[in-house]
């Protein structure tokens, strides 16, 4: 089932449009979403996470309709969002915050330290509990920020940018952590950085100038491009070229 629904996305900011028609769908798996720095990836994710209304188009999330009052709830509780920039109190310990946000998220109070638990362990966590969020390296902050889009469990997942400002090996842990997490959700990864998505996303979604310029097969878009010889003939040194062919002087 296609669990996220975007059809003719239109957004516009002081009169430029910055989404230009975006459809897209996204299943059970990793689809990567892919474009450079301005192409609009956060605008979209926004618009699909009920963050802010397009003025065109339409979102369904497991069928629901974020921006309608009476299906707004059923879209939000399927849905988790990690945006790229997460204000999280400093001074707050790990599972304080956690806690924190199950109270904004609407989470039974009796539910909540399980609700904790689960997320902790999911982001591998738990033994940093009680300690403060400002002692946290940059990829457990980022782990941190993935955790409270998990506490309710969602089957939806929107990740922004989750690998910016991460040193090569928190890269590679997040990477697999987005990994196990598309297991048994859908997980539309923003990112600027072929790397992230080249080895877990079955499926790329390329956005540039607020339009889509590729909607398929990861494999697909690495297919669309020779070997160019030189060693450049990995899947990744394809993925690459073919991202670059789709959007340089597009
Ligand atoms: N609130 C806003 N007001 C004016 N322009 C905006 C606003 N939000 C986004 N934009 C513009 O919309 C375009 C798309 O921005 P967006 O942040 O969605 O791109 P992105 O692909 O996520 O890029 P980045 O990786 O740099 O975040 C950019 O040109 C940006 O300057």
């Amino acid at each position: 089932m296609q669990l996220v629904v975007g059809e003719g996305i239109l957004v516009a900011h002081q009169g430029r449009p910055v989404l230009d028609g975006v459809t897209l769908s996204v299943g059970t798996g990793i689809t990567g979403l892919l474009g450079v720095n301005g192409a609009g990836k956060s605008t979209l994710l926004r618009a699909l996470a009920g963050v802010a209304a397009p003025r065109g188009g339409n979102v369904r999330i497991g069928g629901h309709d974020p921006y309608a009052a009476s299906s707004r709830p059923s879209a939000l509780r399927l849905l988790g969002y990690v945006p790229q920039h997460l204000e999280a109190p400093p001074a707050f310990s790990v599972a304080d915050y956690l806690l924190h946000l199950c109270w904004l998220k609407a989470v039974p109070r009796r539910d909540r330290p399980d609700a904790v638990g689960r997320a902790l362990a999911a982001v591998d966590l738990t033994d940093r509990a009680s300690a403060r969020l400002s002692t946290l390296s940059g990829g457990m902050r980022q782990r941190a920020s993935i955790a409270q889009a998990l506490l309710t469990d969602p089957q939806v997942l929107l990740l922004d940018e989750p690998t910016t400002g991460l040193d090569p090996h928190q890269r590679a842990e997040l990477r697999a952590l987005v990994q196990r997490l598309g297991a048994d959700r859908a997980v539309l990864l923003a990112t600027h950085i072929v790397e992230d998505v080249e080895y877990v996303a079955h499926h790329l979604v390329v956005l540039h100038g607020g339009r889509v310029r590729f909607d398929g097969p990861t494999a697909e878009l690495a297919a669309t491009v020779g070997d160019g010889g030189g060693g450049a003939g990995t899947v990744g040194g394809r993925l690459e070229r073919g991202f670059l062919g789709l959007v340089v002087g597009a």
